[in-house]
């Protein structure tokens, strides 16, 4: 028997009514739009744009998705805000101040709320009233019995299918996450969690509602970094679902707007140097060590006669403006002016000392080839390609430049001859920038930069970040266990440091909203062995059951692999296949082979049911069905194949599969006791019942009702929760 809520019907006529508001008064904007005659190109041009904007805007979520009530006050909440014909409010939009107190509200802490009111819809039809929220008032509709219970819309929520694309999540946002979302917008908020602990989440709706809230920061321009593009393709329709278009989106290759572009690898070793901030020392000493004079005498023929510079006085000259803090290619001009107008001063008073005409000005001299060539050899002028390029092939350069910072096997990583082609690696792009801001200055700056999977970035790519926001203000997502690169970290501070001289704020986020919790155990056995002193999240998913892993022959393994994405796919659920960056291309060959269509990861295509993935681009990411293909073969691929293995199976959202022929490694069979016996020994098991014992009443409570759920309740009682301290109806 299903009940329906008894304000149903008023709160379906509700919604449609914001829906018609919303529908007219778009009609009308763009009818205003359309009609206008602009006078000029760009006034049409930014009248395009608005009306692009505006038709984007409509948006694919709920428009309403809550409401909340005080004693004296009735408020709805949506995805953004929608007024009637006479400017009163129907809707307020997620971001609004006004609306913290919806997030806020949880059933052991309605703050001044009496209701808090949740919509589950679905093309404007209502499905469901949930009331999360009651205080007990004469008014009430329901009563309280003392139980929390995870919000049903944001099981709901979890429960639909992946689609491959991630999607703003306004109507489900947790307290938790709230509290980081609107966070103020200056200094810089670390957000610590583990895997799908929705910090990407988090990072994006923060981005929004900074944008929406502060006008001052929206207007020095944002920025949303991440590390592939195959993460951004996932992630960047976020923004503009959520009517924000004007923040920029970019992978952290693209940020070095210069022409090298990062096609090759290099050892991990070579990486570390030159991704370490001894490297922009380094570069800065070797461009200082370009510039000087040590001539006795500068000689520019002029005709028959010479112009003769003393060579103390260029000295000083170059002495002068190298104290200047002044961009090298800046400063080049002003040297260059400056010696020029000193030629012609010793010129002007030479030919007036002998009574002979002055035959030259500033403007003749500096057209003289050996006046070119002179100021070129005190202060060369260089593309950063020319600048790296040149000092990387010229050993007793690099010797001078690397003197008591870097030790000599070091150095020697970074020499490569000038016969070695031109292929960049991703940590020469960071030294690339660093020359590129000595030479030439700041390029873009933003007043607000995310940047999610940080806990992967060097030292030299968190100042190229800095340089872009001389505010200091960042949000930095990541979990410092899944950091599979070359730098592995204890503490945020380590990174932080580089980016901004203020301490950072780090917000650890400990629910769990991805990775089912049987897969997440599983996952979790690999987490003593790559960050002993952080914990699992508190999976919320029940997901469909034990990881499953499955033998096969060397032979049939990619088969067997494809077989089993197949039989998902025919479930109706989205598979990832993730490969060991050895297995790729033959995975897709035998893809093709046995005629099944499979997205490239590669290239961010994620609109198949089945995607292949290399593991070294996994990160962030998320599938139904997780197929985990030779973790011994990713534990091996790597110094920090643990981690790689750690982010692999924390990719799922329903189930976990390993498919493996090698022997499975340490710590990852099901039955493997080792993850136990390090957990014991890293005196792990102490800080999780230190974390329970730590947790605010709102999380004990989730916690608490998570393992009522995976007690498994009969189906009519989780469906219809009698006696619960929300009242539930459904229709
Ligand atoms: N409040 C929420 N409501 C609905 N879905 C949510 C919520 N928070 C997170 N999710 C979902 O949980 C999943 C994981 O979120 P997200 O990718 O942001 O996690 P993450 O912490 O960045 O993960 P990772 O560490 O793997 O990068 C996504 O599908 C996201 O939509």
């Amino acid at each position: 028997m299903t009940i329906q809520h008894p304000e149903f019907e008023q709160e379906q006529r509700y919604i449609e009514q914001a829906y018609d508001l919303l529908d007219r008064g778009l009609a009308d904007a763009e009818q205003n739009i359309v009609n206008f005659e602009a006078l000029h190109r760009s006034t049409a041009h930014a009248m395009n744009r608005a009306l692009a904007i505006l038709r984007n805007s409509r948006g694919s979520g709920q428009l309403v998705f809550g409401r909340m009530d005080r004693e004296d006050e009735q408020l709805y909440i949506g995805r953004r805000r929608v007024y009637d014909t006479d400017r009163n409010l129907v809707v307020v939009g997620w971001h609004a101040p006004a609306a913290a107190a919806f997030y806020d509200a949880t059933p052991q802490e309605p703050g001044d709320l009496v209701l808090k009111r949740v919509f589950i819809e679905q093309d404007r039809r209502l499905q469901r009233v949930v009331d999360e929220v009651v205080r007990q008032t004469a008014q009430s509709i329901a009563t309280s019995a003392g139980d929390a219970s995870i919000s049903d819309a944001l099981l709901q929520e979890l429960d639909r299918s992946r689609d491959g694309a991630m999607r703003e999540v306004v109507a489900t946002i947790q307290s938790e996450q709230y509290r980081v979302i609107r966070h103020p917008g200056d200094g810089v908020v670390v957000v610590q969690g583990g895997p799908g602990t929705g910090k990407t989440v988090v990072g994006l709706h923060r981005a929004a509602w900074l944008a929406f809230n502060r006008p001052d920061i929206r207007k020095l321009g944002m920025l949303v970094v991440a590390p592939s593009t195959t993460l951004l393709t996932y992630f960047s329709g976020v923004l503009p679902s959520l009517d924000v278009s004007d923040i920029d989106q970019m992978d952290l290759d693209s940020l070095y707007g210069g022409e090298a572009r990062a096609t090759t690898v290099e050892p991990v070793e070579t990486a570390r140097i030159k991704g370490s901030a001894a490297m922009s020392v380094l570069l800065r000493r070797a461009l200082d060590q370009r510039i000087g004079w040590d001539e006795d005498e500068l000689v520019l023929p002029l005709g028959a006669d010479r112009i003769r510079i003393p060579g103390d006085e260029i000295y000083r000259l170059v002495e002068d403006i190298k104290g200047r803090v002044l961009p090298h290619n800046e400063a080049r001009d002003v040297l260059r002016q400056a010696l020029s107008a000193l030629a012609a001063k010793n010129h002007a008073d030479a030919q007036r000392l002998q009574n002979r005409p002055v035959r030259a000005n500033e403007a003749t001299i500096r057209r003289l080839s050996a006046f070119n060539n002179a100021l070129d050899r005190m202060w060369p002028s260089f593309t950063p390609e020319e600048f790296v390029r040149s000092l990387y092939s010229t050993q007793s350069w690099l010797i001078s430049a690397a003197e008591g910072l870097l030790a000599a096997d070091e150095r020697a990583r970074l020499f490569r001859s000038s016969l070695d082609g031109e292929a960049w690696t991703r940590a020469d792009l960071f030294c690339l920038d660093e020359v590129s801001f000595l030479l030439n200055g700041d390029s873009m700056t933003y007043g607000h930069i995310v940047i999610d999977e940080a806990q992967d970035l060097s030292p030299m790519e968190a100042r190229a970040l800095a340089r872009r926001c001389p505010s200091g203000s960042f949000t930095v997502l990541g979990d410092l266990a899944q950091a599979t690169g070359v730098w592995v970290r204890d503490t945020w501070q380590e990174l932080t440091e580089h980016l901004a001289t203020a301490d950072a704020s780090v917000h650890t986020l400990t629910i769990g909203y991805r990775v089912p919790a049987p897969a997440l155990a599983l996952a979790a056995k690999q987490l003593p062995l790559v960050s002993p002193d952080l914990e699992p999240p508190l999976s919320i998913r029940v997901g469909r059951g034990e990881p499953q892993i499955w033998q096969s022959s060397t032979e049939e393994l990619l088969v067997e692999v494809m077989t089993l994405a197949e039989r998902y796919r025919d479930e109706s659920l989205t598979s990832g296949v993730l490969l060991p960056d050895a297995l790729y291309d033959e995975a897709l060959r035998v893809a093709g082979d046995q005629h099944i269509k499979v997205g490239d990861g590669r290239d961010g295509d994620f609109a198949l049911e089945v995607t292949l993935v290399p593991v070294s681009l996994c990160k962030g990411l998320e599938f139904d069905v997780v197929i985990l293909v030779e973790p011994a073969a990713i534990a091996a691929q790597s110094v920090q194949g643990a981690r790689q293995l750690y982010v692999a199976m924390t990719r799922c959202t329903q189930q976990l599969d390993v498919v493996h022929c090698e022997v499975l490694p340490a710590g990852f069979s099901q039955h493997d006791e080792l993850g136990d016996e390090l957990l014991e020994r890293e005196g792990a098991a102490e800080s999780m019942i230190d974390l329970l014992g730590r947790l605010n009443a709102e999380d004990l409570a989730l916690v608490e009702s998570l393992v009522r759920r995976l007690a498994g309740p009969p189906e009519e009682v989780r469906a219809l929760p009698s006696g619960q301290r929300d009242e539930e109806w459904i229709q």
